[in-house]
C-alpha cells in the first residue's frame, strides 16, 4: 500500500494530503509537534515530525513556512521525500521539479523551467518558460512568474503577485500580496505594491504563511531563515 506521511497538520497540509491522494496514494498520516493536535481533516496525527524518518512511507513537509518547511526536510533521506503534482496542473515535459516540492490545482509551468525542492507552487499560479525558482520557494496563489525570472531560495511570492519577465528576486525576500515587480529585488526584505518597493515592516506584526506573528518582522525572519 502507497503510504504518505505529511509533516505539518495544518491547511496547507490538508490541500497536499487531497494531492497526494490524487497521486495514488491509498494511505495518509500527520506528522504534527503540536501535540494537541489529533487529525488533519479526515486523516489521523500518529506522531511528530522527529518520528518522520521512523515511519514505512514516503515523506513530505507541508509547512508554509520556508525556514522551518527547509529544517525539516534537510533532516529526511531524500529517498524517502515525495514530490507531489496535482493532475489539473500543467507541467511542460522537460520542466525539473526538485523533491519535496508541491505543485497545486491549476498551475502552469512552462517549457525550460527549473523548480527546487520543497517549494510550493500554490493554487492556479503560473511560471513561464525558462524561469529558475530556488529551494524552499512559496509561490502563493495567482501568482505569476514571466518568461526567465529567478525566485532564490526560500523567497515567499504573495498571492497575486506579478513578476514582469527577466527579473531577479534574490533569497529571503516576502513580496507582499498583489505586488508588481519590475525590476531586479537585490536585497532581501519585504517588498510591496505597483510597482514593488522595499518596505521597513520592522515595528509591524507578520504573518508568515500564517504560522509566526510577531511585532519584529526581522528578528522572526532571521530566527526561522536561521534555524
Ligand atoms: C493558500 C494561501 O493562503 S497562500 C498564502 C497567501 N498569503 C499571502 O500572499 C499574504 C501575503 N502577505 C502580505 O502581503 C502581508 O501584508 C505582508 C507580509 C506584506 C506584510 O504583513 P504585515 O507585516 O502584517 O503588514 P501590516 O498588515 O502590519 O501592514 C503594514 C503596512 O504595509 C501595508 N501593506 C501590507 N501588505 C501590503 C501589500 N500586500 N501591499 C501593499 N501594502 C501592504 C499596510 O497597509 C500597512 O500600511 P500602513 O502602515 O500605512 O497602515
Amino acid at each position: 500500500m502507497k503510504k504518505l506521511a505529511i509533516i505539518g497538520a495544518s491547511g496547507n497540509g490538508k490541500v497536499v494530503a487531497d494531492i497526494a491522494v490524487k497521486n495514488g496514494y491509498e494511505e495518509i498520516v500527520f506528522l504534527d509537534d503540536n501535540e494537541n493536535i489529533y487529525c488533519c481533516g479526515e486523516y489521523p496525527v500518529v506522531g511528530k515530525s522527529s518520528d518522520a524518518e521512523k515511519q514505512d512511507a514516503d515523506i513530505i513537509v507541508g509547512i508554509g513556512n520556508a525556514g522551518i518547511r527547509k529544517r525539516i526536510q534537510e533532516t529526511i533521506k531524500n529517498a524517502k521525500i515525495a514530490t507531489l503534482i496535482h493532475p489539473n496542473a500543467t507541467v511542460a515535459d522537460d520542466v525539473i521539479i526538485g523533491e519535496g516540492t508541491v505543485v497545486m490545482a491549476g498551475v502552469v509551468i512552462n517549457s525550460g523551467t527549473s523548480i527546487g525542492k520543497g517549494c510550493i507552487i500554490n493554487t492556479c499560479s503560473s511560471v513561464d518558460h525558462d524561469c529558475r525558482v530556488g529551494d524552499f520557494v512559496h509561490i502563493a496563489v495567482g501568482s505569476h512568474l514571466c518568461g526567465t525570472v529567478t525566485a532564490e531560495t526560500e523567497t515567499w511570492i504573495g498571492a497575486g503577485v506579478t513578476v514582469s519577465n527577466n527579473v531577479s528576486i534574490c533569497r529571503k525576500c516576502i513580496i507582499g500580496a498583489g505586488a508588481v515587480v519590475i525590476k531586479n529585488v537585490e536585497e532581501s526584505g519585504t517588498y510591496v505594491g505597483v510597482p514593488a518597493r522595499k518596505v521597513n515592516m520592522e515595528s509591524k506584526a507578520v504573518e508568515l504563511g500564517g504560522y509566526f506573528s510577531t511585532h519584529k518582522i526581522e528578528n522572526i525572519i532571521q530566527y526561522v531563515w536561521a534555524a
